[in-house]
């Protein structure tokens, strides 16, 4: 193992320092490529300019599942018979959010770095040349080299559509970070932040509109997920407006008061259909890589090449940063590929393409992963699509006395082996992982009815959407 210099971690100095691989962004994907750089044999720095965690653990992915759980639980409990509904307490609520962030503090983070063999530099990171990082921080600059990869790990932005600049608008961050509660809140958007925020806002007392350019919720998804994701939605409260666009907004007042805080007066939307008066904008329109004052003009790379993937050797985009598949679960993956990498290890390559799983934490909750059968056609493939309602398993229906959902298998006719599934239900989020292992296995569906799920649980779904294939396949 290369020593790196071995300064502590919250220091700068001028003085040049070296090491095997210096990762800019020190959220999930970036810890996790220098742990397994490191578990290699190889010393890592890490250079962050914000909070060590990244964006995931203080304003995306940790908040919005802490504040959604509790209320996934209470509507749970209010469809079972026996059992008293809980209510959502604003105040408690918020404190079991400000409690799974930390207090946006990250002591934790930086100790888990440290006592994994990582170096933590503070500050920003700008690629100056070949293998070399400047970060201007607190204390000062300081030159970092890199023997063998720089490793960009700067997470996405969100995207704000130019009729909401200037309002001051709330962001995702705002929406997970929520300190006062908007009494009216108008969210843009009919992606994943939008169905989630708009499922914890109406759960903390939001009159909540949600304002939908297309003609779906959660479009990338199969067909019925955005309309049982709606009709949770609308049955929580929200007004869910489709093909719906906004042309024009005003606030007066417009202000940063902080984070999850209203950031202005009432503002007034018009939009292709109703015009609408709230207190608040969400906007959820997507997000894009982070890749400006990162210097990659100084080695020659424009945006485009960042995106195509053309990179010099000892230079790689992991994670948001990379804009493959926007999900922490992958970015780690693509970390712990390229970590291992770079320390010279060779793992079992896996036999095809490896699939992208998604959560979607709504009430009903979604579980999603490879191709739709509408994207596997698209590529080609000869499909045979199982479907079944998720209440077709005992068990789903014993979990909740309203249970709704669906489920359906997309299976490859020549192979007999599946290319994507997607659950609609109770568990989803957690029945997808079966279908996962069985796509990355290529396990014909022939030889999955002998996997035999217990009863009366969810899993019972796989065998209803395995005998609902012709027999030729199963
Ligand atoms: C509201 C919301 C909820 C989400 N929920 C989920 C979920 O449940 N499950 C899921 O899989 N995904 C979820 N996501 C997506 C997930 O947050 C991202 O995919 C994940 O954070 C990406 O990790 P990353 O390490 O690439 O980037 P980030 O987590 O964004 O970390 C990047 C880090 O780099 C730092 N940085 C950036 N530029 C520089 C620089 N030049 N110098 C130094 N440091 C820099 C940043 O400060 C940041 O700490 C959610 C997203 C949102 C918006
Ligand atoms: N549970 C999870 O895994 C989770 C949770 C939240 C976010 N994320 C990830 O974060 C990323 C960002 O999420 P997102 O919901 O912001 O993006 P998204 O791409 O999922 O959805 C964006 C939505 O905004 C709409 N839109 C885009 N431009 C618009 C415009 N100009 N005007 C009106 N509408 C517009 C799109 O039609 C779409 O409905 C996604 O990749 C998502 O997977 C994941």
């Amino acid at each position: 193992m290369t020593t790196a210099n071995q300064s502590t971690p919250e220091t700068g100095t001028s003085a040049e320092d070296v090491a095997d691989v210096v990762v800019i962004g020190g959220g999930p994907t970036g810890e996790n490529v220098a742990q397994y750089a490191h578990e290699g044999g190889l010393s890592a720095v890490i250079v962050e300019e914000a909070l060590m965690g990244g964006d995931c653990s203080y304003y995306a992915c940790m908040p919005s599942k802490a504040l959604l759980r509790p209320v996934e639980v209470a509507r749970t409990a209010a469809h079972l018979d026996g059992v008293d509904s809980p209510a959502v307490r604003v105040r408690e609520l918020l404190a079991r959010r400000d409690a799974w962030v930390s207090h946006y503090d990250d002591a934790g983070q930086v100790r888990w770095a440290q006592d994994a063999g990582l170096r933590v530099v503070r500050g920003h990171g700008e690629i100056t040349g070949p293998r070399t990082v400047r970060v201007t921080g607190p204390d000062g600059e300081r030159t970092l080299t890199a023997r063998r990869a720089v490793v960009v790990a700067t997470g996405s932005t969100g995207v704000v559509p130019p009729a909401l600049e200037g309002l001051h608008a709330w962001s995702s961050k705002d929406a997970t970070g929520v300190v006062e509660v908007p009494p009216r809140l108008a969210i843009v958007g009919g992606g994943v932040v939008a169905v989630e925020a708009a499922t914890w806002l109406a759960a903390l007392g939001s009159s909540v509109t949600l304002l939908v350019r297309g003609d779906a919720l959660l479009a990338k998804n199969e067909p019925f997920v955005g309309e049982l994701v709606r009709a949770g939605l609308e049955d929580a409260g929200v007004d869910v407006r489709l093909n719906t666009t906004v042309e024009t907004a005003h606030r007066e007042d417009a202000r940063d008061t902080g984070l999850g805080r209203i950031h202005g007066g009432t503002v007034r939307l018009r939009t292709t259909g109703d015009p609408l008066e709230v207190d608040e904008v969400l906007v959820a329109t997507g997000r894009t890589p982070r890749l400006t004052d990162l210097g990659l003009e100084s080695v020659g790379v424009t945006p485009e090449d960042a995106r195509a993937g053309r990179l010099p050797d000892w230079l790689h985009l992991i994670g948001d940063a990379a804009g493959t598949a926007l999900l922490t679960h992958w970015g780690k993956y693509e970390a712990r590929v390229l970590g291992s990498r770079l320390a010279g290890r060779h793992e079992t390559a896996p036999d095809g393409p490896v699939p992208v799983p998604q959560a979607v934490f709504t009430d009903p909750p979604v579980g999603a992963v490879g191709m739709t059968g509408a994207e596997a056609r698209e590529a080609g493939h000869g499909v045979v699509v199982a479907e079944a309602p998720i209440t077709g398993a005992a068990g789903a229906a014993l979990l909740r006395d309203d249970a709704a959902g669906r489920a359906t298998l997309v299976v490859d006719e020549d192979s007999g082996c599946l290319l994507g599934a997607t659950f609609v239900g109770p568990e989803a989020t957690e029945l997808v992982h079966g279908a996962t292992i069985a796509i990355v296995g290529r396990v014909p569906v022939k030889l999955l009815r002998h996997a035999v799920p217990s009863y009366p649980t969810v899993s019972e779904i796989w065998l209803r959407l395995l005998e609902s294939l012709p027999a030729a396949l199963r």
